[in-house]
């Protein structure tokens, strides 16, 4: 759907297709420490995936908030019968910032169900900004290519934990 609508030809649609492999993580929360009081506590803190996207599914109880851009926190309809898209960090960097990785969080509301969820991430291995997105003009080169494990050490570091924008602070190029 990105590719038809970015007008890329096919193969570059099989091209990422093929270099992308699959993680599927399930996560458990713990439930608030006095179910009687409003005491919204993180769950999980706020962050963007590293993936190229996330398909994330929720048992129903609330919790997942998205970051909009005005800066609100916008809860996420936990529905069972929905699955969400996130972008991720690698998406960001191989549209060369066409598309952003969507920061999100979870907190741990008043309920009184437990929150499961579980996630399907898409990764690579070399990411870069892909080839037909890059001109000097408009749009020029944002990124530089990178791997996407190096990655994965780089972001437990003092540098990225400090970072403003930890995938720009890795790989990339100012302008
Ligand atoms: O549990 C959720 O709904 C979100 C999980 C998440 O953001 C993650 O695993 O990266
Ligand atoms: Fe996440």
């Amino acid at each position: 759907m990105v590719c038809d609508g970015y007008g890329l030809e096919q193969r570059h649609y099989h091209d990422l297709i093929e270099s992308t492999t699959y993680i599927l993580r399930s996560f458990k929360y713990a439930l608030p420490p006095n179910k009687d009081e409003s005491n919204n506590t993180v769950g999980l803190r706020a962050h963007k995936d590293t993936s190229f996207f996330t398909i994330l599914h929720q048992n129903n109880v609330t919790g997942l908030q998205v970051k909009l851009k005005n800066g609100e926190w916008f809860d996420v309809d936990p529905s069972p019968f929905m699955f969400l898209v996130l972008a991720g960090e690698s998406f960001q960097v191989w549209s060369n910032d066409r598309i952003k990785a969507c920061e999100h969080r979870v907190m741990i509301m008043n309920e009184k169900k437990q929150r499961f969820s579980m996630g399907l991430f898409s990764v690579g291995t070399t990411i870069q900004p892909h080839e037909e997105l890059v001109d000097d003009e408009e749009h020029p080169r944002h990124y530089k290519p990178f791997d996407f494990y190096d990655y994965l050490k780089f972001i437990g570091t003092k540098e990225a934990l400090e970072s403003k924008c930890r995938i720009k602070t890795f790989c990339g190029i100012d302008d």
